[in-house]
């Protein structure tokens, strides 16, 4: 049996409120954030994270002054040891995270994964839908550090996972038992309206076949059919818009107002994140929680990510071991690209040397319309 390294791709948050500069530099000089020229983009990320800083220190400083995001994908990062240790899926299995914009990054990761000198690499967003701006901004930078730090090994990439069962099975519990305190608060026949909110982004992505807000449509679906309630009253939305860009919607916000007009409670879903930190902790619990106030939304709960649940770790789990091991007709042939002839499994794509190959089973709104 050989040597797993399992790799979970994640944002990362800053540790400190010092460290809050440093960490939004890092991620407005993403190319996969601001596309702009090296040296345009490193000015326009001094002048937009300086001015962005203390906005976002103030917004640190309601938890604690840190973001909990690196701690609680510690925490899932050791139960899928535990789970893919017992499923005896290597000799030794290690995981290890890389972080895009703070501690531990990309380069401390790959220097961790040489040092565990793994025969198979399994590279893992925890995104589970697919965005440039996300996963491939993680592989991107993953591709070109183990290159140039001298990471040799094979590699499987999944790329996304929009309805995998075991993340679909355990955000519909949390939004079933949200729904039952939700409906708990209404007055009459009134029954609760349910808000998937998902991080924006700007529309341009999207008209550049970005497939991040049809997986997001994709996973409000299977979410919806899995709790099976007749007549479930529900929407997605977008939340977290930052910039001058014209962003997708409809707006979390304004579904909060739509909400309050209509006198229903609303049970909020985080549908992207798979941890806590500023954008559920602050923008969720204490922003959007005053709007409903303020708009007299008679019930307003939110449903907690779903962080190393069991349903969800197991579902990390079996995309890792279709990874090293499809099964005959687990997937298709991926038809173009650097990753043509491989694989992709029903729930994601195999990516091949840091391309993005789209997976024909994930519908891609602008390719379809
Ligand atoms: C699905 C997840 C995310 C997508 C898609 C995404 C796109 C995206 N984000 C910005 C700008 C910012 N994001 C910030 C924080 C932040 N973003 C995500 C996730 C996605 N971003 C998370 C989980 C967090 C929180 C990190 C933490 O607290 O640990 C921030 C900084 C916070 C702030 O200043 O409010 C910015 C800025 C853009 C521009 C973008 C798409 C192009
Ligand atoms: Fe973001
Ligand atoms: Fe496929």
């Amino acid at each position: 049996m050989s040597r797993l390294a399992v790799v979970l791709f994640n944002l990362g948050g800053p540790d400190s409120l010092d460290a809050v500069k440093p960490f939004l530099f890092n991620l407005f000089n993403d190319p996969a954030i601001i596309g702009a020229p090296a040296p345009v983009r490193w000015l326009l990320a001094r002048l937009i994270s300086g001015r962005r800083a203390p906005i976002a220190r103030a917004i640190y400083e309601q938890i604690g002054g840190r973001s909990p995001l690196v701690a609680q994908t510690q925490a899932q990062a050791d139960a899928l040891t535990e789970t893919l240790t017992a499923r005896q899926l290597g000799s030794e299995v290690g995981v290890f995270m890389a972080m895009r914009y703070w501690h531990p990054l990309t380069r401390e990761a790959v220097d961790q994964v040489k040092a565990f000198k793994p025969d198979t690499v399994v590279l893992l967003p925890l995104y589970p839908q697919y965005s440039a701006s996300t996963s491939g901004s993680s592989l991107n930078m993953w591709v070109k550090t183990a290159k140039r730090r001298g990471l040799k090994a094979e590699t499987h990439t999944v790329c996304c996972y929009p309805t995998e069962r075991g993340f679909v099975t355990a955000l519909a519990e949390l939004t079933r038992a949200g729904f039952i305190e939700a409906s708990a608060k209404a007055t009459g026949a009134v029954r609760p309206r349910v808000l998937f909110s998902a991080h924006g982004l700007p529309k341009v992505s999207i008209e550049r076949g970005d497939p991040y807000q049809s997986q997001v449509e994709l996973t409000a679906a299977a979410i919806v059919e899995e709790m099976g309630l007749p007549d479930l009253d529900w929407v997605v939305c977008y939340q977290s818009r930052v910039g001058p860009l014209e962003w997708i919607g409809p707006d979390t916000d304004s579904e909060i107002e739509r909400a309050g007009h209509d006198g229903v409670p609303v049970v909020v879903v985080p549908l992207a994140f798979v941890s806590e930190h500023s954008e559920t902790l602050v923008e969720l619990d204490i922003e959007y929680g005053e709007l409903a106030e303020s708009k007299g939304v008679p019930g307003y709960v939110r449903v907690p990510t779903v962080q190393a649940r069991g349903a969800f770790i197991d579902g990390l789990a079996d995309l890792v071991e279709r990874a090293v091991r499809p099964a005959e007709g687990d997937g298709c042939l991926i038809e173009a690209g650097p990753a043509r002839g491989r694989l992709c499994s029903e729930v994601g794509a195999r990516v091949c040397d840091g391309k993005w190959a789209q997976c024909p089973h994930v519908p891609n709104k602008t390719t379809d319309s």
